[in-house]
């Protein structure tokens, strides 16, 4: 270990003093105090309570807010690294402001591991180098990056895919564009000729996809159009499940400048970059961009101030926007550029729904899907059937007494899973709990117990029975565990090696299936009646991406639709295709209820292992945020909601509830989070009881 620098007392006025964001749950910054010049930017190793911590310095030359005899001393200024960017700085500063998180938990979590982690300076293996200097040997002992081979790139824009693309062009600065464009529409050839021109003059693309999975199918489709103009080395893909070493690297360059081209998940948004000339966000609509947990941030809307800061343009696209994001292009703000047809001479897939209140149907199947997959597979074409819920059966079932599989940490049943050799066991979805099943009734000992319902893996089951000849493959996130199993799969699917292709909406975003030619929809009725007000917004989605991926390759494309209401609006919208009347009827919704994006939301939410206790909290911030707003005379913008158990109330033991708070003014909600907040204590309070702010909340 380094010996601590502890400066004597008599040299305090050889001092600086400068603030330090840490990442812990207190509202900070912290000043310490140091020997040698430091920058804003900085990463500095000091002392915090009993423990040593890596933190950034976020301001220097300051007036200290303790006595000078009870700062201590940073104990090293990590120089392997420049000073992070002001403009990353100021990004990080607006989402703690925003977000309402102190500043330090948005920087750190959003550097790689090694960059943060006192160990990775210290100990045997760190020597006197730190984690770059140790990636940066590695980098040179390796082979020569490969050049990317710029491949013949034989695509002719449609006129509708030029015209977006000149628009966008034609921008200079910022500019915010919504790229509606239906389902095959070709919206990557867009995106891809803005950044031909970006990087071709030299600039920088930052490119979001909602899912990791996605992140091959667009690295290809990048280094096949720009293989001109970017080399291999120029891409750095960013995502979630990479190792640390292998994040810290393509980190590195991009934050180094050597990478042009960002590919990643929601966290790529706090990547760092000399410049950013052009920001994408593909399927802007995808829940998956909204963080939940930690910083609840949106990386949408953190894009659209990314581009705002950079001077340029950011293109928002998707076959089915969030009203957010409809609503804005509605007003103006975002400029809308609409693709209405296909690109590939392919006609939309034809909709139908399967009324099966009067229908008898086969292991959950209406005759009718049975006979159009059939039909699908003798035609050598391949079909999906859709179900959004994983496992084998969600609840194992006694028919003697009525009792039913319930996890013991949590208010909601247990989903029954198969293992291999058949063997059934009962996964919590909400706690992560495990256990193998009850051979019989735990209740009265009748040994008949039923799983009730379908999953994946059940229909999975049942559809090899309809289908024997036909290769099955499942797709949902227990089939794509193991890292590459999920890219594994889906080349399968590509290489024609699957005939029937199973799973939840992991297989619904954005994939450019070549030769599917139908699509069952099973057992969406069930989201058709949520509480949340968003369902509707998010089934329409789901259900068109999902029809979407039928028929893109210029043959027909058949989607058909179980339920037992094909006279729901939702429905009727979906069989013609109708994005925007749909949106324009619940757009006249939410206006008429004060509801997003009408009105702006935050949602405040306890955890204790006794509901009252988590409801006592909630109720008593309630009555500060009530005494607040009548003292600064908002109580007319702010609404505050009774305090409320969630649906599933308790997880893992620990209650959960929740305030949930709406203004018709963005500034006056903000006002009043941040005079709140302070009001609120630590996070961490005491007796177990733990809160969390969330700042425009997707899921209420
Ligand atoms: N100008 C074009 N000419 C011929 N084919 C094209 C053209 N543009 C795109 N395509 C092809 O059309 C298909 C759909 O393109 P893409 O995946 O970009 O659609 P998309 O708009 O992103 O759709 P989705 O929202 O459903 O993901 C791809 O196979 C692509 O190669
Ligand atoms: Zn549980």
């Amino acid at each position: 270990m380094p010996p601590v620098s502890r400066v004597p007392i008599s040299e305090a006025s050889a001092l600086r003093y400068c603030r330090v964001a840490l990442d812990v749950p207190l509202a900070g910054p912290f000043d310490y105090a140091s020997a040698e010049p430091v920058e804003a930017g900085d990463r500095v190793l000091v002392p915090f309570g009993r423990r040593r911590l890596i933190g950034v310095v976020i301001q220097i030359d300051i007036e200290p807010t303790l006595p000078p005899e009870q700062i201590r001393p940073i104990e090293r200024v990590l120089r392997d690294l420049g000073p992070l960017l002001p403009k990353w700085l100021a990004l990080a500063e607006f989402a703690a402001g925003y977000y309402q998180r102190p500043v330090g938990e948005v920087m750190l979590p959003a550097l790689p591991v090694p960059l943060r982690r006192v160990s990775s300076y210290e100990g045997k293996r760190a020597g006197q180098q730190g984690p770059v200097e140790r990636l940066k040997k590695r980098r040179v002992s390796q082979s020569q990056p490969e050049v990317g081979t710029p491949l013949a790139d034989s695509l002719t824009l449609t006129s509708q895919q030029q015209h977006a693309a000149d628009q966008i062009m034609a921008a200079s600065g910022f500019a915010a564009f919504l790229l509606f464009g239906v389902t095959g529409s070709g919206k990557t050839q867009v995106y891809l000729t803005v950044a031909q021109a970006v990087l071709a003059r030299g600039g920088r693309v930052l490119f979001l996809v909602p899912e990791i999975n996605l992140t091959p199918q667009f690295a290809q489709a990048l280094l096949q159009k720009l293989g001109s103009v970017v080399t291999h080395d120029e891409v750095a893909i960013l995502h979630s499940r990479l190792a640390d070493g292998e994040r810290l690297d393509a980190w590195l360059r991009a934050h180094e400048g050597q990478a042009r081209i960002v590919l990643g998940t929601r966290l790529a948004i706090f990547v760092s970059m000399p410049a950013i000339d052009l920001i994408v966000v593909d399927e802007e609509h995808d829940p998956s961009y909204k963080q939940q947990e930690g910083l609840r941030y949106s990386a949408r809307d953190l894009a659209v101030w990314r581009a705002r800061q950079e001077n340029a343009p950011v293109i928002l696209g998707s076959a089915t926007p969030s009203l957010e994001s409809w609503h804005k292009a509605e007003r103006g703000d975002y400029q809308r550029l609409t693709l209405t047809e296909r690109a590939s001479a392919a006609a939309l897939p034809t909709v139908q729904l399967i009324d099966t209140r009067r229908l008898e149907l086969n292991k959950g199947l209406a005759p009718q899907l049975i006979d159009a997959i059939g039909l699908a597979l003798s035609q050598a074409r391949q079909a999906l059937v859709y179900l959004n819920r994983r496992g084998y059966a969600p609840v194992l079932h006694c028919n003697s007494c009525g009792w039913v599989s319930q996890c013991d940490h949590c208010t909601a049943f247990s989903v029954v899973h198969r293992a291999g050799g058949h063997r059934m066991r009962l996964h919590c979805h909400h706690c992560g709990a495990q256990r193998v099943a009850p051979a019989s009734c735990p209740s009265c000992g009748d040994p008949d117990l039923q799983p009730m319902g379908r999953g994946t893996q059940r229909l999975e089951e049942h559809l090899a029975q309809l289908f024997p000849q036909a290769r099955i493959a499942r797709i949902d996130a227990d089939s794509t565990r193991r890292k590459g199993s999920a890219q594994d799969l889906f080349e399968q699917v590509h290489a024609g090696e699957v005939d029937i292709l199973v799973g939840t909406q992991m297989v619904s975003k954005g994939h450019d299936f070549g030769n599917l030619g139908v699509v069952g929809v099973v057992n969406a009725d069930a989201m058709l009646f949520s509480q949340d007000f968003r369902a509707p917004e998010r089934l329409f989605a789901q259900l068109l991406q999902v029809a979407g991926r039928a028929g893109r390759d210029g043959k027909s494309g058949l989607v058909m639709i179980q339920t037992g209401y094909p006279e729901q609006p939702l429905y009727q919208a979906l069989k013609r295709h109708d994005y925007e009347g749909f949106a324009r009827s619940l757009m006249l919704e939410r206006e008429a209820a004060g509801l997003p994006p009408f009105a702006f939301q935050a949602l405040l939410t306890a955890e204790a292992t006794q509901l009252p206790d988590a409801l006592g909290f909630l109720e008593a911030a309630r009555a500060t945020a009530l005494a607040w707003l009548q003292a600064h005379q908002l109580n007319e913008v702010v609404t505050l909601y009774d305090a409320v158990p969630l649906r599933v109330v308790r997880v893992a033991k620990i209650c959960r509830a929740q305030l949930l708070i709406e203004a018709s003014s963005r500034a006056a909600l903000h006002r009043l989070l941040r005079g709140w907040l302070i009001s609120l204590g630590s996070r961490h309070g005491t007796g177990g009881l733990r809160w969390q702010l969330e700042v425009d909340p997707l899921e209420i």
